[in-house]
């Protein structure tokens, strides 16, 4: 792969029909039906239809393949539906003629369905409309692949996928059916484990893609090749020279709206237990025999595996002023908007080494990172230390950006040291690319069939196991929030625990992404 293409070794294709048909990943052609269930909803019109959308105008969905289809309770006309999502596609005042074309041209491609997710009624419905557009697109030997992307609440995933088992799996020899699930995946291991059961009982593991789009963002696809594929990391990436690592996720805004949603969850369900966890995996887990997905996810199972029960002096709970004002929110409420807690792994590796994982809601920034903090050098002939300690910065969000901070000397006549950066800022590295939205790659991955960057059963279960106790503790109002003005950094608690595990902050060094003037 002399192109430093991505290299993806389960891609094994027929000498027959080359391009076709992948043998572990079934078709890659044949008519390809996706269905939106939950079409009506906001996360199909913020995320899924706008990645479709990208993902058409890039041509990864050939018209005489594709057909789209949204499916939800409401009534509406395709036209309804169409007019709905045109406003998440394309700004009309900016767009040029072409564009609003090309927007066209996909709303074309979307028909809707209006059913209960209950009843056989409405999924015949669908199946007949599928099996109508099938009929119309090119199909490689009469191949069909059906997509289902449930943007619903979980409550409904159960008897949705019984409603596709029963009425709407691909009828071709061959071809295949695949069903997304968004999370929250449960509440705790045993509502997991119950869903998975559930789901486990009408789909195979490798038809069922549990997607956390924090696996799609580019710098966390990047984490294995910048830990694997360079040598500078591979000696260094242990509790030998790493003093910490802190995973941080922060929003600058409330729950806005979704309060009554939100305080069913609170943060650690929001974003702890899935998102922030996804990372800490390719952070601290061993190099996987190779970059087939089940080595990978293999690897990640056994780093969660390896957590420690999390200690109850590990943990600072915040919940910000105002966010009980929320009418869907009760007086009473106990529910975190603020987390931060240590992760300890017990294995030769990471011994000793606080893994800390902070999310918070309506703070003074947005902003999502990674954080290795390095050891003191030892023997400081320069007398320098005070100044800061090395750390490699990844920064998620916003403007990708990775930067190691190091003591340099100060340039001039004196001998003085001070604390300056190898920074690599995508923006302007990668000036003019496009960085995808991590939907759009993630959606790519299910027609692909490939599950690298989804959550396997495994995997979600040893996740759950890591914070069940602790939830089912603040759930029972056993363990309380911190108030904190919203605005600020969260509790002043968070800081004190971060002291502790070791953190030390370098005073008076700022990192200010490099402007493009
Ligand atoms: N919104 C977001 O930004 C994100 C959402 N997610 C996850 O994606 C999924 C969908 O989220 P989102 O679009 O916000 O959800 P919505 O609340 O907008 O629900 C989606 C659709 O589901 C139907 N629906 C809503 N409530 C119920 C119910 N109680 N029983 C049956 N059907 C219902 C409605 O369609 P109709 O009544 O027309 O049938 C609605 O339009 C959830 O699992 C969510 O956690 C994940 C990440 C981000
Ligand atoms: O899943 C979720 O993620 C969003 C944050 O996603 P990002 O890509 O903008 O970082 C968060 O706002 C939401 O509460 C949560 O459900």
């Amino acid at each position: 792969m002399g192109s430093g293409q991505w290299h993806v070794e389960k891609r094994c294709f027929s000498s027959e029909s080359p391009q076709s048909m992948d043998l572990e990943n079934g078709p890659e052609t044949g008519s390809l039906s996706i269905v939106v269930l939950g079409a009506s909803g906001d996360l199909a019109k913020k995320k899924t239809f706008p990645a479709l959308f990208h993902l058409y105008r890039q041509g990864f969905l050939p018209v005489d393949e594709v057909s789209i289809f949204g499916y939800a309770r409401t009534i509406i006309s395709n036209d309804e539906l169409r007019e709905r999502l045109r406003g998440y596609l394309v700004r009309d005042k900016d767009a040029s003629s072409e564009e609003l074309e090309v927007v066209a041209k996909f709303l074309h491609l979307i028909k809707y369905v209006s059913g209960p997710y209950d009843s056989e009624d409405g999924f015949r419905l669908l199946d007949k409309e599928i099996l109508e557009h099938e009929s119309l697109k090119t199909s490689a030997k009469g191949l069909s692949r059906r997509l289902f992307y449930l943007a619903l609440p979980p409550s409904v995933y159960p008897s949705v996928c019984k409603m596709i088992k029963t009425c709407c799996m691909n009828k071709s020899d061959g071809g295949w059916t695949r069903v997304v699930v968004e999370k929250p995946f449960g509440k705790d291991l045993e509502s997991a484990e119950q869903l998975s059961t559930q789901i486990g009982a009408l789909f195979e593991e490798p038809q069922i893609y549990r997607i956390d789009h924090y696996l799609g963002k580019e710098l966390v696809q990047n984490m294995l090749v910048l830990r694997f594929a360079n040598r500078l990391f591979l000696p260094l990436w242990n509790r030998d020279n790493i003093a910490n690592v802190q995973i941080v996720f922060r929003e600058d805004f409330g729950t806005e709206g979704r309060g009554g949603y939100f305080d069913q969850y609170g943060i650690i369900r929001d974003i702890i237990q899935n998102h922030l966890l996804q990372v800490f995996c390719l952070i601290a887990m061993e190099k996987p025999v190779s970059l087939k997905p089940e080595h990978i996810r293999d690897e990640k199972v056994k780093v969660l595996q390896s957590v420690v029960p999390i200690k109850d002096e590990e943990v600072v709970l915040g919940q910000y002023d105002g966010y009980r004002n929320d009418p869907t929110v009760p007086n009473n409420s106990n529910t975190p908007t603020f987390a931060s807690v240590i992760l300890r792994i017990d294995n030769e590796r990471w011994e000793g080494v606080p893994f800390i994982i902070k999310a918070g809601k309506a703070l003074n920034s947005r902003k999502a990172e990674i954080r290795v903090q390095f050891k003191d050098v030892p023997g400081d002939i320069f007398k320098c230390q005070k100044q800061g300690r090395n750390e490699f910065v990844i920064r998620l969000q916003p403007e990708e950006a990775m930067y190691m901070k190091l003591t340099v000397k100060q340039p001039g006549l004196e001998m003085s040291t001070v604390q300056s950066e190898l920074d690599l800022s995508y923006r302007q590295r990668y000036q003019g690319v496009k960085i995808p939205e991590a939907y759009e790659r993630l959606i790519l991955d299910t027609i692909r069939g490939d599950q690298q960057h989804f959550v396997r059963r495994d995997e979600l279960k040893a996740s759950w196991e890591i914070f069940t106790p602790l939830l089912h503790r603040i759930d029972k109002g056993e363990f309380k929030p911190f108030s904190y003005q919203a605005g600020s950094r969260g509790p002043a608690e968070a800081d004190k625990l971060l002291e502790k595990a070791g953190y030390v902050q370098t005073h008076g060094y700022v990192w200010s992404p490099p402007s493009l003037e």
